[in-house]
């Protein structure tokens, strides 16, 4: 394929060759060999494929939340071309039969992926390390949707094998013994959007989740285990953990969303770790603006309308994000809040180089061809109706953002906007394998 006068991240125009699912050439100027499909990137913008280390899919279990196919296709439609898949399904992912069912499901992928492994008192190390892992994790902490809550022991156990087995652990960090309990259960109000859900934040404290981060990092240093903190959501935790010498990811809710933002939204607001004060937001943002925050991920968690419609202790938390993290982190790169390269390295070079891909997530030879294509100039407001996810609202409806034209996995069009939205599905393989 030949991709004709894009821009880069860095700012240069080129031409772009790919074959064989590599990027061939960079040029200034390339000449179409004779049956070659050309791509017309006048005016715009190539980046690589973002890489969303976070995601839950749902299948096998609750597929009426998300399945691969329309999670994929999601993803797709979002510029992400590998997606993290997480192991609070059901059956969890904790033994080998579980990894091979839900495989099967990740075969009809529109874009690449990762299965992680999980941890839980039924866990079966030898056989789930058999498989092809992409790495130990999300291990929790404390309760989350799926109660895979673990204790310390556990844990311990949890990163000795993921150093014997040489995979990255990732961690949901909240400490239980922290949360507020004089508040869970009070009166709430009405359900769903009527539902005040600031109560959530000041029920699942900061301080639940700075201490247990900190208890995290000594109990990986301990093990020699370097851990990546997933969807850290206070300045005080990020900070830590880069000072303890680990990684850590922020989720766009987190980074563009904050308590003043739940009277709107109520029980869509609802996730774990829960949206905190605008003064934290503005904290978060900037290290993840100057690079104290290594990536984002979306923490993808699709729940249905209904099952949100219930009061603030009874509905589930999470809400999705797959498809609308890079076309918002582009909309701040048009209100100048994050550069161009910044945004690569959030969503693509930063998430190549912690997990251990390093054919990822740059525009340069001898890349992996996952790229995405998108026009800097065409903003325009999220709707849920418009988005290819299962779930049908989204917490960002009406924010800008600005949406890929094409998307690319291993050279082959996956996604084409251009022409009415048209997928290709069963493309997407196993970046372990
Ligand atoms: N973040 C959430 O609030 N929910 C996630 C689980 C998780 O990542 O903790 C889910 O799977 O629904
Ligand atoms: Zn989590
Ligand atoms: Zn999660």
């Amino acid at each position: 394929m030949l991709i004709t006068g894009a821009e880069l991240p860095d700012g240069r125009v080129r031409d772009v060759r790919t074959d064989e699912g590599r990027i061939a050439e960079i040029e200034g100027s390339l000449h179409s060999l004779p049956d070659e499909e050309t791509v017309d990137a006048d005016g715009l913008t190539l980046l690589p494929g973002a890489i969303d280390a976070h995601v839950h899919f749902r299948q096998p279990g609750h597929g009426h939340k998300e399945t691969w196919a329309t999670g994929s296709r999601s993803a797709a439609a979002g510029g992400v071309t590998t997606v993290v898949d997480q192991p609070n399904t059901s059956p969890p992912t904790v033994d080998g039969d579980a990894f091979d069912e839900k495989a099967e499901f990740a075969d009809n992928a529109a874009v690449n992926y990762g299965i992680n492994g999980g941890v839980n008192h039924e866990w079966a190390p030898e056989s789930l390390l058999a498989r092809p892992v992409f790495a130990l994790g999300e291990v929790f902490l404390a309760d989350s949707t799926g109660e895979m809550g673990i204790d310390e022991d556990l844990f311990e156990d949890a990163l000795a094998a993921a150093a014997d087995a040489g995979i990255p652990v990732t961690v949901h960090a909240e400490d239980a013994d922290l949360f507020d309990e004089s508040v869970y259960g009070a009166d709430a109000g009405g359900v769903g959007r009527e539902a005040d859900a600031d109560l959530w934040s000041q029920y699942r404290t900061a301080e639940a989740e700075i201490a247990a981060v900190e208890a995290a990092c000594e109990g990986a240093r301990g093990a020699g285990v370097e851990i990546h903190v997933a969807h850290t959501s206070t300045p005080e935790a990020a900070d830590h953990a880069a000072d303890a010498g680990m990684t850590t990811e922020v989720t766009p809710h987190h980074l563009l969303l904050s308590r003043e933002d739940l009277d709107e939204l109520g029980t869509f607001g609802r996730m774990n770790p829960p949206l905190r004060s605008e003064a934290r937001r503005e904290e978060l943002y900037e290290r993840v603006a100057d690079g104290t925050v290594d990536l984002i991920a979306t923490d993808h968690a699709p729940h249905t309308t209904a099952e949100k419609e219930a009061g603030l202790w009874d509905a589930p938390s999470g809400v999705p994000g797959v498809e609308t993290m890079l076309p918002l982190l582009l909309a701040e790169v048009r209100a100048a809040g994050l550069t161009l390269e910044r945004v690569r390295d959030l969503v693509a070079a930063n998430p190549a180089e912690r997990f251990g891909l390093p054919e990822k997530g740059r525009v340069e030879v001898g890349y992996d061809a996952d790229l995405t294509l998108v026009d800097l100039d065409d903003a325009e407001p999220i709707r849920a109706d418009s988005l290819h996810t299962k779930c049908d609202w989204t917490p960002f409806e009406g924010r800008e953002a600005v949406f890929p034209e094409l998307t690319i996995v291993d050279g082959e069009i996956v996604y084409d906007g251009r022409a009415g939205d048209r997928f290709t599905v069963g493309l997407g393989r196993n970046v372990r394998e």
